[in-house]
């Protein structure tokens, strides 16, 4: 039976969802978005062929809804949805921070919901989507959240107790190595290079560190040894690093996104 699916709230994580579900052979016929905004929903049925719908019509007509609005907005989305969704009908949430239990308890009694912390480069395939059940999931809507997110990448399944440590690195991941690439791209310039030499010399450092890093087999301490020549260059910038604390500052900044993905769960963060 081809099942419909609906993305409720199609910002910038449920756009990429969605064309990756395209891209991994969905047809836009059984796929369903609401938006805020009849502008927004326009774009998105030019772009994708897919059929924007309200809020309730969605609830009332699709086999699993992924939600992917702000947490902040989740608890007046599901006031709205609640009174329409079926029991049976599969409940994906994409936000950061709000527990299974927020959408058990504003949901039909049993309503399988699964919890889902994705990331933007499932706009390329390559995101790590990490996958909880809430307490009436079963193993089928588990496969089924898989299938969804398996799409645009890879997919782990984790106890729901280490959601917000998983937000905290893959979900908000990629802003760090962009943040890295934008401040190594800065250095270029003071050490005198054009920005663009500067910026595609850096990008392509990260994608090659990358590929090793997923494809080598080898310890990343490893790695950088094989970087590191004695008395060379390397190591006089490790120094540094090491200096201005720059691996403390990752731990801490990792703890404060863990953090304020534990303050969002009531969604009124
Ligand atoms: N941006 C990211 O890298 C990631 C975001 N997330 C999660 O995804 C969710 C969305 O984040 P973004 O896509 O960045 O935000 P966004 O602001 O781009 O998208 C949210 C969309 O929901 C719409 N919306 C809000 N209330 C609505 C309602 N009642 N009915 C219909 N549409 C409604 C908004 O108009 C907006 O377009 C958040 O919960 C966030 O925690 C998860 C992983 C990564
Ligand atoms: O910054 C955020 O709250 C969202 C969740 C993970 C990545 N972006």
């Amino acid at each position: 039976m081809t099942q419909n699916v609906a993305v409720l709230g199609t910002g910038k994580i449920g756009e990429a969802l969605l064309s990756g579900m395209i891209r991994a052979g969905w047809s836009p016929a059984n796929l369903l978005v609401t938006t805020r905004r009849p502008e927004r929903a326009e774009e998105l049925r030019t772009r994708y062929g897919v059929t924007p719908v309200s809020n309730t019509e969605a609830a009332k007509s699709a086999d699993t809804l992924i939600l992917t609005v702000k947490p902040q907005d989740m608890g007046t989305l599901l006031d709205e949805l609640a009174p329409h969704v079926p029991a049976e009908r599969l409940v994906i949430s994409g936000a950061a921070g709000i527990p299974t239990s927020f959408f058990e308890e504003r949901l039909a009694p049993n309503t399988p919901v699964v919890r889902v912390m994705t990331n933007t480069p499932a706009l390329v395939d390559e995101a790590m989507s990490v996958i909880s059940p809430g307490s009436h999931a079963t193993a089928d809507h588990l496969a089924h959240a898989e299938e969804i997110f398996g799409g645009v990448g890879k997919t782990l399944r984790v106890p729901e107790s280490q959601q917000d440590a998983c937000t905290a690195l893959s979900g908000s991941g990629p802003a760090y190595f962009y943040f890295l690439v934008e401040a190594m791209t800065d250095a270029g310039i003071l050490l005198g290079l054009p920005r663009d030499k500067a910026h595609d010399l850096i990008v392509q450092a990260a994608i090659g560190a990358a590929v090793m890093l997923r494809d080598s087999g080898e310890h990343p301490v490893k790695l950088r040894e094989n970087v590191t020549s004695p008395a060379g260059t390397t190591i006089n910038a490790i120094r540094e690093l090491e200096n201005h604390g720059v691996r403390a500052a990752l731990i801490a900044a990792l703890e404060a996104a863990r953090d304020r993905s534990r303050e969002l769960a009531t969604g009124n963060g």
